[in-house]
């Protein structure tokens, strides 16, 4: 660490600034530091993702369009940490980077503005979200509804919404709540609609070697990293994508975890479900049990 301040890297949305204080007031706390001796910078870095607002992330490249730039700052030694939402890392990371910590999951489940509930979305209704899942998982449910491409922070989504783009958008209640819009649209039920895997979860990256990554783990809330490690295990054998219409949601219960996951095609017509208690190698074995039971259409998405 350069002149004993912790540089923490964090892309420039409203959202991300929050998750990032939320991880700067973690690390102060845990080691002690006092705010005006050094303690934590916060740096801002623009990703192509904040830059590309017109086309959908699946479209020009995923997942790496958010941590491309942070990734770089932190191997070329300008951050000591990055913070990211960890739904929207990818599966696979360079190899001398490690997930350090993560942060306590919030609320998992996503949130309905618009409508009261799906059931009472209006006929033909028009909802807005560039989220495969999402979308999969609202045809499956209203096959009646369509969805429409819908980009930009939270803030720009809800604008849209107000000004009648659309009739009902989908946000993660995580990313709501911590904005502090807690009376912002209805939650959906996770029996109903299975969050993303990982969603609702905060992650911290540092150096695989390199003394960040010891300071970082001091904050780790470590049934948050096992859950989100088991959900990441099944993404990677299915070796699915950001196209990938997936759903997962573990639990630790015990000395176990519980993995719930659903597959689907892009317009929800054909699925399949399943869950699985055991430690944690029940992602990749339920990964296996999705696949072979899978529809083929359901399958032919996640041939990787
Ligand atoms: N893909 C964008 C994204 N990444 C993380 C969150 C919300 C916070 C979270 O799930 O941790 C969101 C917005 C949303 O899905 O509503």
């Amino acid at each position: 660490m350069a002149d004993d301040i912790f540089r923490l890297g964090t892309r420039g949305s409203p959202l991300a600034l929050v998750q990032a204080g939320m991880v700067r007031d973690a690390l102060m706390a845990a080691h002690g530091w006092a705010p005006d001796a050094g303690g934590v910078e916060i740096v801002v870095i623009r990703t192509t993702g904040d830059r590309v607002q017109d086309r959908a992330l699946a479209e020009i490249g995923g997942k790496a369009l958010w941590t491309k730039e942070l990734d770089r700052a932190l191997l070329a030694g300008e951050v000591d940490a990055c913070v990211h939402s960890m739904k929207d890392v990818e599966t696979i990371r360079p190899e001398a980077i490690a997930i350090a910590a993560m942060l306590e999951r919030a609320d998992v489940r996503d949130r309905l503005i618009g409508a009261d509930s799906i059931a009472a979305l209006r006929e033909g209704a028009v909802v807005g979200t560039s989220s495969p899942r999402r979308a999969a998982q609202l045809g499956r449910l209203r096959p009646d509804v369509q969805t429409v491409l819908f980009r930009g922070n939270v803030d720009t989504r809800l604008g849209k919404l107000a000004v009648g783009e659309v009739d009902a958008t989908l946000l993660a209640a995580a990313g709501l709540d911590r904005l502090g819009r807690h009376d912002t649209g209805v939650a959906i039920a996770f029996d109903q609609m299975l969050p993303a895997p990982a969603q609702g979860a905060v992650g911290i990256e540092t150096l695989a070697d390199g003394p960040a990554r010891e300071l970082v783990a001091a904050i780790d809330h470590v049934d948050t990293h096992c859950a989100v490690m088991v959900e990441r295990a099944l993404l990677a054998a299915l070796a699915a994508d950001c196209h990938s219409p997936v759903a997962a949601l573990a639990r630790v219960e015990g000395d176990g975890v519980f993995l719930r996951a659903q597959l689907l095609t892009e317009r929800g017509d054909e699925s399949v479900e399943g869950e699985l208690r055991g430690d944690d190698t029940v992602g990749a074995a339920l990964a296996r049990d999705l696949l072979a039971r899978a529809p083929a259409a359901v399958r032919r998405l996640f041939a990787g």
